[in-house]
């Protein structure tokens, strides 16, 4: 299996974007991960919220193949704590699947097509974080379960 993270926009924080490819880096000995960014819509002050999430829908939707698996990164998904997570991307893993897709969505959301599109949706907090922020968390818990899955030391319990 592969994982892809999908996200919308590119980083302008110079920071935030050394500690993502950092944990990207980090990630990558255990297993085949993309992290590709959607490019920004232009002109988005022109448009309402839900034509801003439509366009972006459209967007995501258009990566997909056929045989991916969709999971969304959303403040109302499955909560699951670290040791939990690492579960469950084993069980994605033992279920034979060809590629695990994440998907954060864009300032506000995502559109009604995508979440019927999706597998399911999974979220890291009770707490909203923004688009930019929750690639790092997400990028690092994604590292953090290999690494219990692997019963390495990075993970205290
Ligand atoms: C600023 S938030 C959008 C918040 C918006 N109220 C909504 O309805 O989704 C941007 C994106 O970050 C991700 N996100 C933010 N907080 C999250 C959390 N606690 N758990 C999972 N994903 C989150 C989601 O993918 C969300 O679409």
């Amino acid at each position: 299996m592969q994982i892809k993270l999908l996200a919308i926009g590119k980083t302008d924080h110079q920071q935030l974007q050394m500690l993502i490819d950092d944990y990207q880096k980090r990630l990558g000995f255990y297993i085949k991960f993309d992290f590709e960014i959607i490019p920004d819509l232009k002109k988005v002050k022109n448009l309402s919220e839900e034509r801003q999430k439509q366009k972006e829908g459209e967007l995501i939707l258009a990566k997909l193949n056929n045989t991916d698996v969709l999971i969304l990164l959303d403040e109302n998904g499955q909560h699951y704590d670290s040791v939990g997570f690492s579960e469950y991307l084993q069980k994605h893993m033992n279920s034979g699947i060809k590629q695990l897709v994440f998907v954060i969505g864009g300032p506000y959301g995502f559109s009604q097509d995508v979440y019927d599109k999706a597998n399911g949706k999974i979220a890291l907090s009770k707490m909203t974080f923004s688009h930019q922020m929750i690639r790092l968390f997400m990028i690092e818990q994604l590292y953090r379960a290999f690494t219990i899955l692997r019963n390495e030391p990075y993970h205290h319990r």
